[in-house]
């Protein structure tokens, strides 16, 4: 029998829509799915533990996974790297698991062309006055980078089109729903592929 690889998911959209909040609440829920925890070369927050919200490593680490191939994407985003570890994602697809990403614009638009059968969701906040107040409110940025975030929020809404699906985060619950809606959409899209892939290779043995 073929083993079916799984499928990537990518959530992204622009700094404090909700990423975060919308991953950890879908997480919570149980889930097939399965999390990449990324690189990163921020320092960590109170309360963040490393291997669980991310691999955090100095730049001269970072810089070697990046010389060493390691990385399937990687982006410098507000004087920090971000990237995607290479191995865990393909691993996991190749055992027939679906992977989920949470993940900057820059970098999902690099994800898209070495996996252009992954599945791309944007998250879009209510309204840009609602996106500042959510990154003011979380309280963990200064005004400065506040503004440079909303700076790079509007050009990012821009790339919009480039998803296949736009989900508005207005009440988290919602947007966890929607999400789950997609992943269960795209299994019986691909149900019906294979399907029909099983039947021509039955009529091609005839
Ligand atoms: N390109 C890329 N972006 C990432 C990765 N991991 C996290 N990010 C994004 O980097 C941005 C900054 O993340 P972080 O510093 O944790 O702040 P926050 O998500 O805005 O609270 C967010 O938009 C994350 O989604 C990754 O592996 N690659
Ligand atoms: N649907 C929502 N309604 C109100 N506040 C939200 C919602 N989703 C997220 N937030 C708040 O917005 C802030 C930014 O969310 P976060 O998940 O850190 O964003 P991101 O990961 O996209 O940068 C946090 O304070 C979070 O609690």
């Amino acid at each position: 029998m073929i083993k079916e690889k799984g499928i990537l998911f990518i959530l992204s959209g622009p700094s404090g829509v909700g990423k975060g909040t919308v991953r950890k609440a879908l997480f919570d829920q149980s889930t097939d799915l399965r999390y990449s925890i990324s690189m990163t070369t921020r320092d960590p927050r109170e309360g963040e533990v490393d291997g669980v919200d991310y691999f955090f490593k100095s730049r001269e680490e970072f810089e070697r996974l990046i010389e060493q191939g390691q990385l399937i994407e990687h982006a410098e985003y507000v004087g920090n790297y971000y990237g995607t570890p290479k191995e865990y994602v393909e691993h996991t697809l190749e055992q027939g698991k679906d992977v989920f990403l949470e993940i900057e614009v820059q970098g999902a638009l690099k994800v898209r062309e070495n996996f252009p059968q992954g599945v791309f969701v944007f998250l879009i906040p209510p309204s840009l006055e609602e996106l500042k107040d959510r990154i003011v409110s979380r309280g963990t940025e200064t005004e400065e980078k506040v503004k440079n975030r909303l700076l790079a929020a509007k050009e990012e809404i821009e790339m919009m089109d480039a998803y296949d699906y736009v989900v508005v985060n207005d009440q988290v619950d919602s947007a966890v729903k929607k999400v789950q809606a997609i992943v269960a959409s795209e299994h019986c899209k691909r149900e019906r592929v294979s399907n029909q892939y099983k039947k021509a290779l039955e009529a091609d043995q005839s």
